[in-house]
Order: C-alpha cells, then sequence, then structure tokens
C-alpha cells in the first residue's frame, strides 16, 4: 500500500458567526487504515464527515481527497467515497435483499459479481434471514445494519462512517469492528465518528475532538 494519503485535514475550521464547530484539525488517513473520530457530544464529529463530503464548507484550512479538494459534483469523488454519515434513503416497496444488489449493480454492473457482493455484505451483517422483507419490517437495529450493507457493498477507496453502533447491541456492534478492520486490511480507509469502545479499541488512528 501506498504512503500517499486517502484522507487529509489540514487545519481544517469550521466556524459560524462566533461558534466554532470543529477547531482546527490536521490527520492523514492512509490507504487500508481505520481510524475514529472521538470526542464528547458538539466537539465536531459529524462536521469533520461532512467537510469530506463537501456538504460543510470549511472556513479555513483544506480536506482532501486522495490530494484533491473535495468535490462530490465529481464522479470520481463519489466512486472514491462511500459514507453512512446522512440517512440513506430506501425504497419502501423493494425488499432489503433487492436494495442491497440493486446498489451492488449499480456500480458493479448487473452481473453474478453485483448479487454475490450484494449477499456476502448481507451475510456478514448477519442480515439473511430479514433479505425478504421491507424496511417497514425490521427494527432500528436491523435498519442500520441495513444502511451500513448500503454502504459497504459499493466500490470505495474511503469510507465515512457516523457512529455505525447506533440501535446496535454489543454482538452486532462486534460484527461490524470485525468486517471493518477485515476491509481495511484490504486497502479501504476508514473514518469512522464513534463513541463505542469497541470500535475505538479496533482502529489503529485517532482524531480526537473537543
Ligand atoms: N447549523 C448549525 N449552526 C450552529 N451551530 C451548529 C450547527 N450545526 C452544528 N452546530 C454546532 O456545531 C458543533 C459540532 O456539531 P457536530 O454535530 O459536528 O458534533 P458531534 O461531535 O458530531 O456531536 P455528537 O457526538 O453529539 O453527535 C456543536 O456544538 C453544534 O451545536
Amino acid at each position: 500500500m501506498t504512503n500517499f494519503p486517502v484522507l487529509a485535514a489540514d487545519g481544517a475550521t469550521v466556524t459560524l458567526d462566533d461558534t466554532t464547530l470543529l477547531a482546527p484539525t490536521t490527520f492523514a488517513v492512509l490507504p487500508g487504515e481505520f481510524w475514529c473520530v472521538t470526542g464528547s457530544n458538539g466537539s465536531g464529529k459529524t462536521t469533520l464527515l461532512r467537510a469530506f463530503l463537501g456538504s460543510r464548507s470549511l472556513t479555513a484550512g483544506s480536506c482532501s481527497v486522495r490530494g484533491e479538494p473535495v468535490d462530490m459534483a465529481k464522479p470520481r469523488h463519489r466512486r472514491l467515497v462511500a459514507s453512512l454519515v446522512e440517512p440513506i434513503p430506501v425504497a419502501r416497496d423493494m425488499t432489503l435483499r433487492e436494495q442491497v444488489t440493486l446498489v451492488a449493480a449499480s456500480w458493479y454492473g448487473n452481473a453474478p459479481e453485483a448479487a454475490e457482493r450484494a449477499e456476502r455484505v448481507i451475510e456478514r451483517l448477519g442480515l439473511p434471514a430479514l433479505g425478504e422483507r421491507f424496511p417497514h419490517q425490521v427494527s432500528s437495529g436491523q435498519l442500520q445494519l441495513f444502511s451500513l450493507a448500503l454502504t459497504l457493498v459499493r466500490p470505495a477507496d474511503a469510507v465515512l462512517l457516523d457512529e455505525p453502533e447506533r440501535h446496535l447491541d454489543s454482538h452486532r456492534v462486534g460484527l461490524v469492528a470485525t468486517l471493518l478492520a477485515e476491509r481495511a486490511r484490504k486497502g479501504t480507509a476508514f473514518l469512522v465518528a464513534t463513541h463505542e469502545p469497541a470500535l475505538v479499541e479496533a482502529c489503529e488512528g485517532r482524531v480526537e475532538l473537543g
């Protein structure tokens, strides 16, 4: 793996009037590294992730993806970065399996490979028995796992997650931590805002805010 960062922040700062949303922050995440963003409520974790998605503008400093300024209008950037920061819209009239397969097919083409990838992520997140259900027929934790499946089935050099532990019991947090660490070993860079000790323990780099 190269030493060229996938995600880099250099003095990234967000202020709004007199309020500091994100204090100056500098770090770099290399390919295959799993980093956590930690800090108390309101310390700027979501703001930092949004800066990497271009949905929150910086007032000073920079955030870059593979050395380029963040610009999600570019198809190349959308292919580089997968995220679960904002809620992912779901279709009420499609089953969980159909939706994960559709997302896989939109990136990998309508080939057996797409269905296989979808099935693999569904399995790893413990969702096979729920594959034929519709979104309104599952619990909050199961919906969270479904959103993670929609995110992780995509190809991406970098994955941004905001509190992936939401609604999950400790067993499911463990499944997620194992899956993320495994994918990181294959070269994906992770930046994960979290309050969950099991995820912090699994990470190799940490941005501490606040
Ligand atoms: N639109 C806004 N206008 C003013 N302040 C805002 C706005 N959005 C967020 N903030 C403030 O920015 C700071 C950082 O918010 P952010 O959501 O990034 O925190 P966080 O670390 O993700 O918090 P949590 O752990 O509670 O999810 C907070 O103090 C918040 O009140």
